[in-house]
């Protein structure tokens, strides 16, 4: 029995391409997100009704990643708020709300927390004050804590290590978190250690820089976590 839930994210550059995506290669994730971030914002209301059709049998995660936090689309907080209630409607498992950038959000979908991922992503380094921030975002109590951070050096993914561990074991098993890229790989396999409860693999594109994909994430995670739980 592994730990770790897999995320998948399903990403959807053209409608036309919405037809053609096969349920069947989702089937082994326990998780799956749409990253709505890649089309327009017409478009993805246009497709939210065959996604959610499609993928019912699955749990859904629903982000828009927006340029703030390294994704596709510039939104302003009224309207990065009105897609979220409009697909709140379709009843998603789990929307991300990114904290920093429009945390306006949180207050607004205030009776959804048990369905928000508080997400924090940062492309250009670990910063400095992520426990803090991790705290802060964890006061919100939302279903999880999310961050993404771009690792320097090794000495960045282990303190993303230590630090996932520590708040952990202090606030309780609702932190996820990834040291982005290459020299943080080992972050999306060590959940085991750390407590952080969600890693995010890809199936064909990556959501991401250095996302495992699903066929050796799985491998991994059930050789790491197998006789553990
Ligand atoms: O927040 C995250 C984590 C992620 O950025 C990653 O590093 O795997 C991938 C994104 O799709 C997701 O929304």
């Amino acid at each position: 029995m592994r730990k770790t839930e897999i995320v998948v994210p399903l990403i959807i550059e053209n409608v036309s391409d919405f037809d053609a995506i096969s349920v069947s290669n989702y089937a082994s994730a326990d998780i799956v997100e749409w990253r709505a971030d890649f089309l327009s914002v017409d478009d993805i209301l246009i497709l939210a009704p065959k996604v959610f059709e499609k993928f019912k049998n699955n749990k859904i995660l629903f982000t828009i990643r927006t340029t703030s936090e390294g994704g596709n689309l510039k939104l302003s907080d009224k309207k990065y708020i009105q897609i979220l209630e409009k697909i709140l409607n379709f009843d998603p498992d789990y929307i991300d709300i990114e904290y920093f950038s429009h945390g306006r959000a949180l207050s607004a979908l205030t009776d959804f927390r048990q369905k928000i991922v508080l997400s924090y992503h940062n492309f250009d380094e670990m910063p400095t004050d992520l426990t803090t921030r991790l705290i802060k975002m964890h006061g919100e109590k939302t279903a999880f804590v999310k961050a993404a951070v771009m690792p320097e050096h090794e000495c960045d993914v282990l303190d993303l290590l230590q630090i996932t561990r520590d708040l952990t074991l202090e606030y309780g098993e609702n932190f996820i978190t990834m040291a982005m890229g290459d020299l943080g790989r080992i972050s999306r396999i060590s959940g085991y250690l750390t407590g952080s409860c969600w890693t995010f693999a890809s199936l064909e594109k990556a959501s991401a820089p250095g996302q495992i994909r699903l066929v050796e994430a799985e491998k991994i995670l059930n050789l790491l976590e197998g006789n553990l739980f």
